[in-house]
């Protein structure tokens, strides 16, 4: 669930006098989600989603945010708008609490993605990395490469070790491996870094929003190609590996952007990064989150799997041989 603070009628009619968008005529909390409370709104205008912004995200980022969806919008990329009232603000105070207005877009996550949806994320991925080549904000990674090594002592050795006999071992060689490796020489960009298929709103084949960029900062570009392949690539539990999803996933990226040798070299790294980074954060929720907590906590062996499958590297070049 992701409804932190409730929201009665009259506090949304208030916040949406502001606006020039009809007034409200439904109010609902949205479950999905885990970093902030989510509203569908439908007023007698239009629809939109009402974010309020709990303790994960710092507000001093959210002109990053607004900047970045204002650049892809602008730039033909589907992701939704922030909304500005008739004095142009765009953020506001509900609840004590710092919130958006933001456009609905129409859409539906997939939990199995076919070839063809994951050719059209591909392509939505290349698309917008294309039109952030010029976008001249910066945002750091908090869960970049320097942070893992100090994510997984906050884990503790007996934190990790509850979740797996031998996992505190193998995160910390893992950690040991991907400071010495890890790529200083590919493109630097804004990225989104969570791309995973709940934050992808598909109309069939097609995709028709990207959304929640709250993770959004300036990392290795590929490194968010990295992400969306481990997020999209598996059964959920990370046993089984979908070659056409795959293969789906990177020639829609290569329509935008080639998957050049540098890249295709750095890719192996980048792999098995972005598994131990969404492995790490798991265990973290894992270990400090009460069992009995509303937030559903996810299974952070599903990303170990992923990074035993990504460490063989034949695997990754059977992936990428098509591109050789
Ligand atoms: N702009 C949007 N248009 C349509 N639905 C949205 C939009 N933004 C969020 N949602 C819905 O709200 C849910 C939670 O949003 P999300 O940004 O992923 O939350 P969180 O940041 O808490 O993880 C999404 O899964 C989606 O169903
Ligand atoms: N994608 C991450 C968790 C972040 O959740 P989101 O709802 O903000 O995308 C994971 O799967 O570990």
């Amino acid at each position: 669930m992701a409804v932190y603070t409730q929201l009665g009628p009259q506090q949304v009619d208030t916040l949406l006098a502001h606006y020039d968008v009809g007034k409200l005529v439904a109010l609902k909390g949205i479950a999905e989600g885990v970093e902030n409370s989510n509203f569908f709104v439908q007023t007698t205008q239009s629809r939109f989603i009402l974010t309020l912004y709990e303790n994960r995200v710092n507000p001093d980022d959210l002109p990053f945010f607004y900047a970045l969806l204002k650049h892809l919008h602008d730039a033909g990329c589907k992701v939704p708008q922030f909304i500005t009232d008739r004095d142009g603000q765009w953020l506001q105070t509900i609840a004590g609490r710092p919130a958006c207005l933001i456009e609905f877009l129409d859409g539906v996550s997939v939990t199995e993605p076919t070839e063809a949806q994951a050719h059209s994320t591909g392509a939505a991925l290349g698309h917008m990395h294309q039109a952030l080549a010029d976008f001249t904000l910066s945002r750091p990674n908090s869960l970049g490469v320097s942070a893992w090594r100090p994510l997984a002592s906050r884990c503790t050795v007996e934190g990790l070790e509850s979740i797996a006999t031998g996992l505190s071992a193998r995160v910390f060689a893992e950690c040991d491996y991907l400071e010495a490796y890890w790529p200083t020489d590919l493109p630097v960009a804004a990225i989104h870094a969570d791309l995973f298929p709940d934050n992808v709103l598909m109309l069939g084949d097609n995709v028709s929003g990207l959304i929640d960029f709250y993770f959004a900062c300036s990392e290795v570009r590929a490194y968010d190609l990295a992400v969306t392949h481990s997020a999209w690539c598996f059964s959920n539990d990370g046993t089984a590996f979908d070659a056409e999803v795959s293969a789906g996933l990177l020639s829609g990226y290569a329509d935008y952007l080639p998957l050049d040798t540098a890249t295709r070299e750095a890719l192996p790294i980048l792999l098995r990064g972005a598994c131990l980074r969404f492995l790490l954060t798991r265990c973290y929720d894992w270990i400090n989150t009460p069992a009995n907590a509303l937030v559903t906590r996810k299974d952070p062996l599903a990303f170990l799997r992923r990074l035993d499958f990504y460490s063989d590297g034949r695997h990754v070049e059977n992936m990428l041989g098509h591109y050789t």
